[in-house]
């Protein structure tokens, strides 16, 4: 099957750089315009100068002119698989009663584990291959799913499974995360140590059934404190995960520095790191998942600085942080524009955080985020004119059609009737 686009608008391919791009270097990037790219059986054999290959013949022709063309957006940070929904919180939350307060009172996270925990499977399957259709609708062909609703062995099991198989049956990539550590459930209340040991137990069978490649923790007020996330982490490490952090969203108790000591791949939220924290991120290979939609549904006025960090020279990506209770949106282009305006990120800057860096935070660096030759064909045209229209125009779906291993997924309909 082949499959040429031509004449197109404006062909960003995002592959100026090998690894994650960093400080400085997110600010230029090269776009190309009036090129075609050539997809045959679900991989780029071809980009050049339209004139080039108008004539190959091809399966399918697609007119791109006046579109953009980018790389299927890479979404590095997702709680994809939960039960339930939390909308009865939101008067909570206009009465400004804070997140933390709200799981304090065995609500927030630990209400979606009540319903996780009731949840069959199937349903949890269901609801997932849902969200993961709305997401490729926005232009997301890769995700990272984590667990994190059943802080016991059969439902963080359940949730893995689920995030497995929707994995095996859905057109888009899914990256496992084990979350286990996510809140302290009532029966550990008094011993929380004793609910990570119980998860710190799941390893070998989570690495053994290729569950999860990465573990993480929720370092907070509340939650896991610094010396427990490291402990926990550094035993994830030893059984041969890679891992990642919640640090530094609430309270800045030094989860940022803790990702950098570390080596985590990725240090995510990081809204309230401190200066000692950015300048440690800024001269490690630890990449900052900035995750402004938490910050905007929360409420809060602290986004994190995005500016200070790429001026420390930090490697920084983005996600919706899609989930049932802090940030309820697949919309990565509102997180886009959130971005631009809450975190004076560069248009430069914002495309390298959805496609370059995000796919280095999920060890996807070398297969995603990138148009090249050789590659599988995960591209978005876009009925926008340029790579800055995206951020500049708030809210809508701009997505023209999505392709996944070069197999159009989406393509937007127009009114009917
Ligand atoms: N803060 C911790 N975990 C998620 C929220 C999960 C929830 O509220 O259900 C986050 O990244 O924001
Ligand atoms: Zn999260």
């Amino acid at each position: 099957m082949r499959i040429l686009l031509y004449q197109i608008g404006q062909l960003l391919t995002m592959d100026d750089h090998d690894g994650p791009v960093r400080g400085k270097a997110m600010q230029k990037l090269s776009t190309y315009e009036g090129y075609a790219i050539l997809i045959e059986d679900g991989k780029v054999v071809r980009i050049a100068p339209s004139d080039e290959l108008e004539q190959v013949t091809a399966d399918e022709k697609i007119d791109c002119r006046g579109k953009l063309v980018t790389p299927g957006i890479v979404e590095p940070h997702t709680h994809l698989v939960f039960g339930g929904s939390r909308e009865h919180e939101m008067a909570l939350k206009q009465q400004g009663v804070p997140y933390l307060e709200i799981l304090k009172q065995g609500g927030g996270i630990l209400s979606t584990v009540r319903s996780t925990r009731e949840a069959s499977e199937k349903d949890l399957y269901d609801k997932a291959m849902f969200h993961l259709d709305r997401m490729a609708q926005f232009g997301i062909t890769t995700v990272e799913a984590k667990s994190g609703y059943g802080m016991d062995r059969e439902t963080e099991l359940k949730q893995l499974r689920v995030a497995q198989k929707v994995n095996q049956d859905h057109p888009l990539e899914v990256v496992l995360t084990f979350l286990g550590a996510h809140a302290i459930t009532e029966d550990y209340r008094d011993n929380p140590d004793a609910l990570l040991d119980e998860m710190a137990k799941m390893f070998p069978q989570i690495k053994e059934e290729s569950l999860a490649e990465f573990v993480d923790i929720f370092t907070e007020t509340g939650v896991f404190t610094v010396e427990q996330s490291r402990r926990y982490l550094n035993e994830a490490k030893k059984c041969g995960f890679d891992i990642k952090l919640h640090a530094d969203e609430i309270d800045p108790l030094g989860g940022t520095e803790l990702a950098v000591e570390l080596g985590a791949v990725s240090g995510d939220h990081l809204a309230v790191a401190t200066d000692e924290g950015i300048r440690k991120l800024g001269q490690s290979e630890t990449i900052g998942v900035l995750l402004p939609g938490t910050i905007f549904y929360l409420g809060k006025g602290d986004y994190a600085r995005a500016r200070t960090m790429i001026e420390a020279g930090a490697a920084i990506a983005l996600s919706t942080d899609f989930n049932p209770g802090s940030s309820v949106t697949e919309n990565i282009q509102l997180i886009m524009s959130l971005a631009a305006l809450k975190m004076k990120m560069t248009p430069e800057e914002i495309w390298y955080a959805v496609t370059t860096n995000a796919a280095h935070a999920i060890n996807r660096g070398d297969t995603a985020g990138k148009i090249i030759e050789g590659n599988q064909g995960d591209i978005v045209i876009w009925d926008a004119p340029n790579y800055q229209y995206i951020p500049y125009h708030y809210g809508v779906n701009h997505v023209n059609t999505v392709m996944k291993a070069g197999r159009i997924l989406y393509q937007r309909g127009g009114l009917i009737g």
